[in-house]
């Protein structure tokens, strides 16, 4: 395998994650690209030009190219309103993979949108394309119903693109389940990858030096709330939980809140931190609850081992990394049973499932851990264990490398050379 483009219309590797519209595709396309490159693979990402200072193309790491797409205009638009302009940025893909000077073996698309666009330039060109939906249509709407903002042909384009697409990556068992069940996929075209942690980002550290470097409490149970801020992931369950756990357990514990569209947790950008503010003054926890703002990744690992447990219920999740980065810090995780949680979370011995929009199972299951340090100790280090077997980055480009390989045909594999296609600042500035 030697030229792979990944499109991702909305989220940029670049971008910082944590905010509304950038968490889990930006970390999978770029630690993805990052690792295939590793492999000896060159790897182009073609993403939005959201920004006018943004270059046509941006030389990242040894073998990824950004290419910064002209499609629409250039600032931050919401990704529910980027449909429209998913004609250009097809166009501009035909153009690119047409000329060319070599030719990618495979087209990766992740998310509706970039399928979208991705499916014609990529049959125009011969090309096979592989899709991660990131999430579903169909699933979405279970639980968001109107308050979901995507324009209705989004059910539509999935469903052309699973019939289309060469392969179909699912994040987990549950993903597979909704491909064939919602969408009629065929099984046979499905590969389940996981996605994965970076392992010398993520390291366990020690807590009592963490937890000075951060300034918290050096005692009282941590519970640490870590992702995108936006109501799906039931951020407010969590501060339900909390109340309860010291009201009616009478554990004095502590939650950090981490993420937003800001790094100051008193921005106002972020409409969801506001409502989950009233909701811990209702619930009596103002003062136990710290709103942190977005991090970056440099400081994630502090966070992680500064913690008792971490806490994640979303009321659906396609995989989740936020646990298995809790875990790769050796922390025991309480999560919602859904979803890629509900693989990568072993009840009882990485942490335990609970059912989501359920603060009283919640409260429990932390007052049980606050109570025994030694077991929330022992399930972090089974869950270091799980983490390291099966979710590094590494691995999960090692098993998309061989997914992509079943599809491309050994001539291409042998006459693609290595090296990229010439003068793509000249085809981006078209
Ligand atoms: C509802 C939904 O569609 N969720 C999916 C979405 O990710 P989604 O963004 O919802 O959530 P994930 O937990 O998977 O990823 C969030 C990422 O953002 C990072 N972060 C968060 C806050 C912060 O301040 N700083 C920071 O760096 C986290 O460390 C993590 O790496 O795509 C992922 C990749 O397909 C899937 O695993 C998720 O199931
Ligand atoms: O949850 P959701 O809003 O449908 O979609 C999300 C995207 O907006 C975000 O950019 C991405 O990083 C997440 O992985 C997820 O795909």
């Amino acid at each position: 395998m030697r030229t792979i483009a990944l499109i991702s219309e909305h989220a940029s590797p670049l971008a910082s994650p944590g905010s509304v519209d950038s968490g889990g595709q930006n970390i999978y396309v770029a630690n993805l690209a990052r690792e295939m490159a590793a492999r000896g693979t060159h790897v182009d990402i073609f993403t939005r030009r959201d920004d006018p200072d943004l270059p046509p193309v941006t030389h990242w790491l040894p073998g990824v190219r950004v290419l910064h797409v002209p499609a629409g205009p250039a600032h931050a638009i919401p990704k529910e309103e980027l449909l429209p302009y998913m004609n250009a940025f097809s166009a501009f893909l035909q153009y690119h993979f047409r000329n060319a000077a070599r030719p990618y073996d495979v087209v990766h698309a992740n998310f509706f949108m970039s399928g979208h666009a991705a499916l014609p330039a990529a049959r125009a060109n011969g090309i096979p394309l592989v899709m991660t939906f990131h999430a579903l249509d169909r699933v979405r709407r279970q639980h968001q119903g109107s308050a979901d903002r995507f324009p209705p042909e989004r059910y539509a384009i999935e469903r052309e693109l699973v019939r289309q697409a060469q392969r179909l990556i699912a994040e987990c068992p549950q993903d597979r389940e909704d491909l064939i069940l919602h969408y009629g996929a065929e099984v046979s075209r499905i590969d389940v990858i996981p996605c994965g942690f970076d392992d010398r980002e993520f390291v366990p550290l020690d807590k009592r030096t963490a937890r000075l470097a951060l300034g918290w409490h050096p005692t009282r149970f941590a519970i640490l709330q870590l992702g995108r801020m936006v109501p799906r992931k039931g951020v407010d369950n969590v501060i339900r939980a909390l109340a309860l756990l010291r009201h009616r357990y009478g554990v004095e514990a502590q939650l950090y809140i981490v993420g937003g569209d800001a790094p100051d947790p008193n921005d106002m950008a972020t409409p969801e931190l506001a409502r989950l503010r009233a909701i811990a003054a209702d619930a009596g926890v103002t003062d136990a609850v710290e709103f942190c703002g977005r991090r970056d990744r440099d400081l994630l690992s502090l966070f992680y081992g500064a913690c008792d447990a971490f806490v994640t219920t979303p009321w659906y999740e396609p995989f989740g990394i936020t646990p298995v980065e809790a875990m790769a810090c050796a922390r025991p995780v309480v999560g919602a049973a859904v979803g890629g949680i509900r693989s990568t979370v072993v009840d009882g011995h990485t942490g335990y499932l609970v059912p989501p929009r359920d603060p009283e199972a919640l409260a429990e299951r932390l007052a049980y851990l606050a109570a025994r340090p030694d077991t929330a100790r022992q399930l972090g280090i089974h869950g270091l264990q799980r983490a390291r077997q099966r979710y590094t980055w590494s691995g999960v480009a090692r098993d998309m490398l061989r997914s992509y390989a079943s599809l491309v045909r050994p001539a291409a594999v042998a006459h693609s050379g290595i090296g990229h296609p010439v003068a793509d600042e000249a085809l981006v500035a078209k």
